[in-house]
């Protein structure tokens, strides 16, 4: 059985005083009690008295002694009874001391009601009804079928969904209003009754008449989806209470009398705990009446009592006692509900389809409950971001300390060797430290080469080779790896070398063996602690204090020297390594795929200390800032001014003006590097490259001619990778592909992409600019590679940090859009680079989208084509490089690659 529609009500209680009858008359008993008004009643003689109890009650609805049965029918009982051929369940009770007239009352009340239910039924033949009704009395405590002549006992049992039911009742299916009559006529012929001195024919039984009305829709009858209304109606008349000195009762009367108010009793406590809210045990249990009418108790039924009173004096006490629990019932509530009965072919399916919605709930379980603490869980994660933030600001705060700290110290070691200079040690003692720590064994060597001049390649050598050294030396800590020489400080020497190489002619294997040495050296050493303990500044202090020192007493002051390095390489090592936790540690806390984020995301992590801007990359792009510092100056990128470090005030205003004509870099896109200052950088590179060429010894700015002489005079493998004409095609776009590879790999800025894709297309003398690019690219990802990083004004510059400035410089280009393409242009890259069109943040999609995609030609170009659009430079390269001083006079004809010669194909936007 379902159950649907809940109806929450206070029990109907309503009050009627019968007048006084023919034996109270003829006893000359007074009527105490008076109704004043439809719902109060008065105790006449309450205030002559001077009770304690009170007075007046009121309650629904009171009737005078000449108010009718029908009267009471219609207000209120009517509505209560006449609810269960909607499917509520309903109860009438009558409740009083005997001979107040209950059987009086539910017998009128019991015709009225079943009158009114076939009027119903006759006046809705849409529907189907079915009326059965049984009847049972509780006499001393013993259930009794009234349409049974069999005098048994009928047990009650508790049934899970009807409740408690008596088993083996009859229920007779009833036919009409004339039918049911007959029935309760044959209830009445059945009851115990008994003549009392009080009723001639008292009730010694509750009696319950019980109705119930089953009805469905004639049109859906016998369907599969047929429902029904199914609910009961009670007619209750209780014994009456009574005193068994007023009734005069004896043996059997006396016995009944004893259960009949043991069961009232039963009833008015269960009347009385429920008036105070269900709090509680109640105990329906304690008597069979209280366990059969549970449901109208507080239960699934509605619920009417009709307390009897008699007006008597010589019964005030009954009376005050029915009126108190008049006053407890009317405070009970009850929950009724229309009951809907399936059909069992209805049921079935209605069960199948309960099984099938579970059996897919557990196959794919469906989204967390409504009550998932959503706000439990977000302040989690805001806790843990919380932490991170904590955990970043303290380790950029302590890798700032340390990377300040190498400054200092790298700034002590040039005073170091200025000091040398100054104090003429320098060229032997100098030298003689660092080749003590480079070869040991190999002295006699070094000694020759160092009397030579050897003091002059020093010089050149100068911080790039000692920062090598000390960036080797920290690696070798940082591995502790003793076994073998690192390849690292292998390759930090060969580019060492080279320059060597270019410049004196020696063969490079003397510096590599000297890297072996020096390896073996530190591994011989092991952990010498009093060397590590002292300070770098002790150790340079007894460095500087050594003044002259003899050739002959060399090998102490050495083993001094080499002690003070070997601290102060420590220190650094061990600074090094501090800076590189912190920052391996940084970046762990940074995520690593930065596309996947919004901008908002990498502001918020890639915190404003930890990376270089794109820029500041670009001042270092020369890539070999950490080593060429001083011999390869690095360019300024800073918007709108050219600087160019070898005081050419001409080509200053020259690239100034040059810039200034071609309107390259509007004021508002200042954090684009523009056009001049790029190329101004680019000359200082391969200037600085070419002095170095040429052993320094030339000032002479590098012009096309020059190179071309030096290339016949000197052993430069650049100028060697100056090919022939015939084979410079290929090899051009060679090298371009590689630059290419090396600008994604190594996240160079999309603008110095640009500049120098649309700059140099294929012009012999390109190579110079190209073979520049192409080793400063090489060290940079060789560096990354191996999880190094580099420096650019002082800062740290990782993969990460320099993909985060790529990343925040495809943002700025993204914007840019807006104002440098048209809207018909926009759409027309949004579609031919497959941007859907209701897609979110699509010109910041497109920016994400350039240069990515290194093997594609095609892709290449367009990608230049767009960013040179944005930042204002097109396809004028090649006389921009005239203008701006890159071309150097060559009389070699350009020869197009076909890289090239699709480009011109390429629309510019
Ligand atoms: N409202 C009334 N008007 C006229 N007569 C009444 C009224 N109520 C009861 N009577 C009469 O009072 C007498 C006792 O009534 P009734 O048998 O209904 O009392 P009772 O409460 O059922 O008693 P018991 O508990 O002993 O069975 C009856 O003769 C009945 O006709």
């Amino acid at each position: 059985m379902q159950e649907a529609g809940t109806r929450e009500e206070k029990i109907l209680v309503l009050v009627r005083l019968r007048p006084l009858n023919e034996k109270e008359i003829a006893a000359s008993e007074l009527a105490d009690w008076e109704c004043i008004n439809d719902t109060t009643i008065l105790y006449r003689n309450g205030l002559r008295e001077g009770s304690t109890f009170p007075s007046a009650y009121s309650f629904d609805r009171v009737f005078r002694g000449d108010n009718t049965t029908r009267q009471l029918y219609e207000e209120g009982i009517r509505e209560i009874t006449l609810s269960v051929v909607s499917g509520i369940n309903s109860t009438v009770f009558a409740y009083g001391q005997t001979s107040s007239g209950k059987t009086y009352t539910m017998c009128g009340i019991t015709d009225y009601s079943v009158a009114d239910i076939f009027d119903y039924i006759n006046k809705h033949e849409e529907r189907a009804f079915a009326l059965k009704f049984s009847a049972i009395e509780i006499y001393n405590e013993v259930v009794r079928d009234l349409l049974s002549a069999d005098n048994v006992s009928l047990r009650l049992l508790d049934d899970p969904e009807r409740g408690t039911i008596v088993e083996k009742l009859r229920e007779e299916s009833v036919r009409d209003h004339s039918h049911f009559n007959q029935l309760v006529a044959i209830c009445e012929a059945q009851r115990q009754v008994g003549e009392t001195s009080l009723n001639e024919k008292s009730s010694r039984s509750h009696q319950i008449l019980r109705l119930t009305v089953e009805s469905s829709a004639r049109e859906f009858m016998g369907k599969d989806s047929s429902t029904a209304l199914s609910a009961s109606v009670n007619f209750v008349d209780l014994a009456g209470s009574e005193r068994a000195s007023q009734a005069l009762s004896a043996g059997a009367r006396l016995k009944e009398g004893c259960h009949i108010n043991r069961s009232l009793l039963t009833l008015g406590n269960v009347i009385r705990k429920l008036s105070k809210g269900r709090n509680g045990h109640i105990n329906y249990r304690d008597s069979k009446l209280t366990r059969i009418l549970q449901p109208a108790l507080g239960g699934n039924a509605r619920t009417a009592i009709i307390c009897n009173l008699s007006p008597a004096r010589s019964h005030v006490e009954q009376t005050r006692n029915t009126l108190l629990f008049a006053c407890c019932a009317k405070e009970v509530m009850t929950k009724a509900q229309v009951n809907v009965v399936m059909s069992d072919k209805a049921l079935v399916k209605h069960l199948q389809k309960e099984v099938a919605r579970l059996e897919s709930e557990l196959r794919t379980p469906g989204p967390p409950p409504s009550n998932y603490d959503y706000v439990g869980l977000l302040k989690k994660k805001d806790l843990q971001i919380e932490k991170m933030e904590r955990e970043i600001r303290e380790l950029t705060k302590q890798r700032d300390q340390a990377h300040s700290r190498i400054e200092e110290l790298l700034q002590l070691i040039d005073n170091d060797q200025d000091s040398q200079k100054m104090n003429g040690i320098g060229d032997d003692r100098g030298w003689r430290r660092q080749s003590t720590w480079e070869d040991n064994g190999s002295m006699s060597e070094l000694s020759g080469v160092t009397n030579g001049s050897y003091y002059e390649e020093t010089k050149k050598r100068s911080t790039f080779e000692q920062t090598s050294h000390v960036l080797w030396q920290n690696e070798h800590f940082m591995t502790e790896d003793t076994s073998s020489p690192p390849s690292i400080g292998h390759k930090y020497f060969r580019a060492d070398t080279s320059v060597e190489e270019i410049t004196t002619g020696e063969a490079s294997d003397e510096y590599c063996k000297d890297v072996r040495c020096v390896d073996m050296e530190v591994s011989s050493r092991g952990n010498d602690s009093g060397v590590l303990a002292s300070s770098p500044d002790e150790c340079l202090s007894q460095a500087v204090d050594g003044d002259t020192i003899e050739p002959d007493s060399v090998l102490g002051p050495v083993r001094d020297d080499q002690e003070e390095n070997d601290a102060r390489i420590s220190h650094y090592g061990a600074l090094e390594q501090r800076l590189n936790h912190v920052q391996k540690t940084i970046d762990s806390l940074v995520p690593p795929d930065v596309d996947d984020m919004s901008p908002e995301d990498l502001g918020e992590y890639a915190g404003e200390t930890v990376e270089a801007t794109a820029s500041e990359l670009e001042r270092s792009f020369t890539g070999v800032q950490v080593g060429l510092k001083k011999n390869f100056p690095l360019p300024n990128y800073d918007a709108g001014t050219v600087q160019l470090s070898r005081n050419d005030s001409q080509s200053s205003l020259e690239s100034s003006s040059v810039a200034r004509s071609i309107g390259a870099m509007p004021d508002d896109d200042e954090d684009i590097p523009s056009v001049n200052a790029f190329v101004s950088g680019l000359k200082e590179m391969a200037d600085a490259y070419e002095n170095h060429l040429s052993g320094d010894q030339e000032n002479e700015p590098i012009s096309g001619s020059n190179m071309k002489d030096r290339k016949e005079s000197s052993s430069d493998p650049i100028q060697e990778a100056l090919v022939s004409a015939s084979d410079w095609p290929q090899e051009f776009e060679r090298r371009q592909r590689r630059i290419i590879e090396l600008w994604h790999s190594c996240n160079i800025p999309l603008v110095h992409r640009t500049y120098f894709f649309l700059m140099f297309r294929g012009d012999p003398m390109d190579s110079v600019y190209m073979e520049v690019e192409l080793r400063r690219l090489t060290f940079l990802d060789e560096t990354f590679s191996r999880g190094g990083h580099t420096f650019a004004d002082g800062r740290v510059v990782t993969w990460s940090s320099s993909m985060k400035s790529l990343q925040r410089e495809r943002e700025k280009l993204s914007k840019l859009m807006r104002r440098r393409l048209s809207e018909e242009e926009r759409l027309g890259l949004f579609k031919r680079w497959g941007i859907a069109k209701n897609s979110k943040r699509r010109r910041l999609q497109l920016a994400n989208h350039l240069w990515r995609d290194t093997k594609d030609v095609n892709h290449v170009m367009e990608s230049a084509s767009i960013v040179g659009k944005l930042v204002g430079f097109t396809e004028q390269g090649q006389s921009l490089k005239s203008m701006l001083g890159l071309n150097f006079n060559s009389t070699t004809p350009r020869v197009s690659s076909s890289l090239w010669r699709q480009r011109s194909s390429i629309p510019i936007v």
